[in-house]
């Protein structure tokens, strides 16, 4: 059982609004994934749809192998999509052991998910003492009491002070290191780089990008390139270990790079070559500029 999660053209509108538009993505065993876009992209829907607690308008999705319910599936997965929500008054462990007992759980489960949490010092105290931090790791200790195949976070860091950001982001690593599945969502490409193997970019609940997190980062931008002899040109460009892709548009060559490479070296190694260019313009237009330009414009 390698795939945890299949979804394949999967649809929600409200109305008039596309909140996940045709989205398909798969979740294999022992990655962690992010979900990231800005705030209104479509991350909570797309987990509420999976999650069984939104309806889905078009397309599909299956747990594991799809040989079982949703609902069958879902005893499977730990899941905090919500704020943590425990009674006030109850300890760590008083809290947990209620939570054994609704999901059929044995109790001697509580004392080794807080220790995972880093909550086992604190278990005998009430859950309206505890930190937001320390809240949210008892509901992560929570999620993990059936020791579930995958476990889903919504904006785990969201409202926490940098240090609490920190043992949030150490504690969901460890889990991860121990082979339990983590989806995230979050709106945070730096807390996404520091955690995932594997990301979905939504955007106004299109994909922009699905694959690995090192892959989004694999850019080294593009030669916008012009010269009186554009034949020449790219004949002196071609077979040069720097530069990959190459692609004529209009009057220009587009070139990728494989390698850094600023735009005086690329001018001087021409030169060098008998070429004289008219035209020299170098972008960088990776995933990682594309995401932060589009949560500057949608807040
Ligand atoms: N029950 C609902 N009724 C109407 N529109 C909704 C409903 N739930 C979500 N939406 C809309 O769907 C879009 C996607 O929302 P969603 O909460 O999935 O985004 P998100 O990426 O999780 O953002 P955030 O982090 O702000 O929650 C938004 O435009 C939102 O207003």
């Amino acid at each position: 059982m390698n795939t945890i999660l299949t979804i394949n053209n999967l649809t929600k509108r409200f109305g008039t609004l596309t909140a996940v538009d045709d989205l398909s993505f798969t979740i294999e065993k022992g990655n962690v994934y992010g979900i990231l876009g800005p705030n209104g992209s479509g991350k909570s829907t797309t987990l509420g749809i999976v999650l069984n607690v939104v309806n889905k308008t078009a397309g599909n999705f299956h747990w594991f192998d799809g040989s079982s319910t949703t609902h069958e599936a879902l005893k499977n997965v730990g899941a905090i999509i919500e704020h943590p929500n425990f009674y006030p008054y109850m300890t760590a462990v008083q809290n947990l052991e209620l939570v054994c007992k609704i999901k059929g759980v044995a109790k001697e489960k509580v004392e080794e998910k807080l220790a995972i949490v880093d909550l086992l010092e604190r278990k005998d105290s009430k859950f309206k003492e505890f930190s937001l931090g320390m809240k949210q790791r008892l509901a992560i200790a929570s999620a993990l009491l059936n020791d579930p195949e995958i476990l889903i976070l919504d904006e785990p860091t969201n409202g926490l002070d940098p240090q609490g950001i920190h043992q949030i982001r150490g504690i969901i690593k460890n889990i991860a290191s121990q082979g339990t599945t983590i989806l995230l969502a979050s709106h945070l490409l730096d807390e996404v780089e520091k955690v995932c193997t594997h990301v979905v970019i939504l955007r106004k609940g299109k994909s922009l990008y699905t694959g690995t997190v090192d892959g989004m980062n694999a850019s080294h931008g593009f030669l916008t390139l012009q010269s009186n002899d554009m034949n020449a040109l790219e004949a002196a460009m071609q077979g040069h270990p720097s530069f990959g892709t190459m692609k004529r548009e209009a009057d220009s060559l587009i070139v990728y790079l494989k390698e850094p490479m600023d735009a005086s070296e690329v001018n001087r190694l021409l030169f060098e070559k008998g070429i004289s260019l008219s035209h020299l313009v170098k972008r960088k237009e990776s995933l990682e500029e594309q995401f932060l330009e589009l949560t500057k414009k949608q807040n």
